[in-house]
């Protein structure tokens, strides 16, 4: 019986309540269908777990800006604070001292303007060798998978940028590929205890099942890695002592910080914040990349546009340079704008949690709510966007209500790797414009079906023939 006035929802059973409707394979589009009965704020409960979905961007105004600092915190299941040594990252750390200090962190030395343009030449080095790879199936008219091409390209750009390139003597490159899937998968994995916290046996049930074995092997695995690079990064540093180095990857940079007392920050700190550029930060970008290219190959007016205004301002320079040609590609950011309005990598952003009890449009919401906002609703809402269902760049001219696109969150949680996201999905895609000219194999046809997890992927790779159009 409900004592209090919490908002609409489907009514679910005991014990389980609403997990058995929930459709997985695609829970972004069973929750925007939700809105249609129910409205833009919706309840649900998963187990004894109470949620909240907000569906319109006016309520995500009220949730992300407005009462941000009562639905600021992050639930910390099973897998994440395994992951996430205890929920000392960024990520899946609580509101607190704690999160302040690793976002500094982030924003300061790790990811500042500053470091970005002295990891310029990894962004460059590995895309070219990417460019290599297209332009030798171009010329022999042979299709490529560019969905594996840009996934393998951003864990190779994150991997160098934490540790040079010297990971590989760990572990061999596919194995680290592969760990990195596995903890994507496991950060998403709901345990028994996860959902009927406080039920007698409940951990008994998640090790019978054998997802405990499973999660602890793949963090024991991380956790080596790591403190392998860790140990030998400050060997080697020692040895070096402060000769000026040219880029200083990451991994040495927090060392350097811990050296110098300025924050807390112990071995796991360090290895919360890899974890928090290795999963977060190489999926999404690659994702956006490959959803930003079958939308202009579906949309071949938008395809000829884009290209026309990169070829056009990066002329016979012959190669893109991020500082003089990105901030004049106004229809290529239009475009991946426009991408993430539709496809958004995060399509439930990063669930929140409230800190307290609060009030939303006369709603009643409890302390240690679930919260979840939907940007892909949003991205779809006809209250927000004319016709929301076609591809439409030019509809970005002049815009500007931020709450309509929020593929990054917004408020204090906002993604930290914003800018360096956006600024890599544009170079990758300016790139590819820039120098082939692109269609689809014989035989086969785009469709737009997404993956489950942490990250929304195009479900069914995305092949295509390139044809050389610059041969610089
Ligand atoms: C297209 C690229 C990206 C997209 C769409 C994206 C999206 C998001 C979203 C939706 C959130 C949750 C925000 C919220 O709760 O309001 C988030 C958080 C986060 N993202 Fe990103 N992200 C991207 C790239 C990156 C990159 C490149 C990095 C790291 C280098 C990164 C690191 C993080 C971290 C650490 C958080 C947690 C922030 C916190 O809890 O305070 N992201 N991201």
């Amino acid at each position: 019986k409900q004592s209090f006035n919490r908002p609409p929802g489907p009514h679910g059973l005991p014990f389980i309540g609403n997990l058995h409707q929930i459709d997985q394979s695609s829970i972004h589009t069973y929750l925007w269908n939700l809105t249609k009965t129910y409205g833009p704020i919706v309840s649900l409960r998963f187990g004894f777990k109470s949620a909240v979905v907000i569906s319109s961007a006016s309520l995500a105004k009220e949730i992300l800006h407005t009462q941000d600092l009562v639905f600021c915190d992050r639930p910390l299941f099973i897998s994440q604070r395994k992951m996430t040594y205890n929920g000392i990252d960024i990520a899946f750390s609580p509101y607190s001292q704690n999160w302040r200090d690793m976002r500094k962190i982030f924003n300061l030395h790790l990811f500042s303007p500053k470091r970005l343009q002295s990891s310029r030449f990894i962004r460059e080095d590995e895309l070219s060798s990417v460019i290599k790879t297209i332009r030798d199936r171009a010329l022999s008219s042979e299709k490529i998978n560019l969905s594996e091409l840009m996934k393998n390209l951003m864990n190779n750009i994150m991997l160098r940028v934490c540790f040079g390139e010297r990971y590989q003597y760990v572990y061999k490159k596919s194995k680290v590929f592969r760990l990195i899937d596995e903890v994507q998968a496991h950060m998403v994995d709901l345990y028994v205890s996860d959902i009927w916290p406080g039920l007698p046996f409940g951990g008994l049930v998640d090790r019978l099942m054998g997802k405990m074995n499973r999660l602890n092997k793949c963090y024991q695995d991380l956790d080596s890695f790591f403190q392998q690079l860790i140990d030998e990064h400050m060997i080697i540093n020692k040895q070096k002592h402060k000769i000026y180095k040219e880029y200083e990857n990451v991994i040495d940079v927090l060392l350097q910080l811990a050296e110098d007392n300025l924050f807390t920050l112990t071995h796991e700190h360090i290895k919360g914040l890899l974890m928090d550029i290795l999963v977060p930060g190489t999926d999404t970008v690659a994702a956006t990349v490959v959803w930003a290219m079958a939308l202009l190959i579906k949309n071949p007016k938008a395809m000829k546009k884009a290209q026309e205004e990169v070829r056009k301002v990066i002329g016979m320079d012959g190669k893109l340079d991020e500082d003089h040609h990105l901030p004049r590609l106004t229809y290529l950011k239009a475009v991946i704008k426009e991408t993430m309005r539709l496809y958004p990598p995060a399509p439930l952003l990063v669930p929140r949690e409230t800190r307290k009890d609060a009030i939303v449009q006369g709603y009643e919401i409890k302390q240690k709510t679930l919260v979840y906002v939907n940007a892909w609703a949003i991205g779809r809402d006809p209250k927000s966007w004319d016709k929301p269902e076609l591809f439409l760049p030019e509809r970005f001219k002049g815009y500007c209500n931020d709450f309509d696109l929020i593929p990054f969150g917004a408020g204090r949680r906002i993604c930290p790797g914003m800018s360096t996201g956006e600024m890599m999905v544009e170079v990758l895609v300016a790139n590819l414009l820039y120098l082939f000219d692109w269609g689809l194999p014989k035989e086969e046809d785009i469709d737009f079906d997404t993956t489950p997890g942490i990250t929304m992927h195009k479900k069914n790779h995305l092949y295509l023939l390139p044809q050389l159009y610059f041969d610089g």
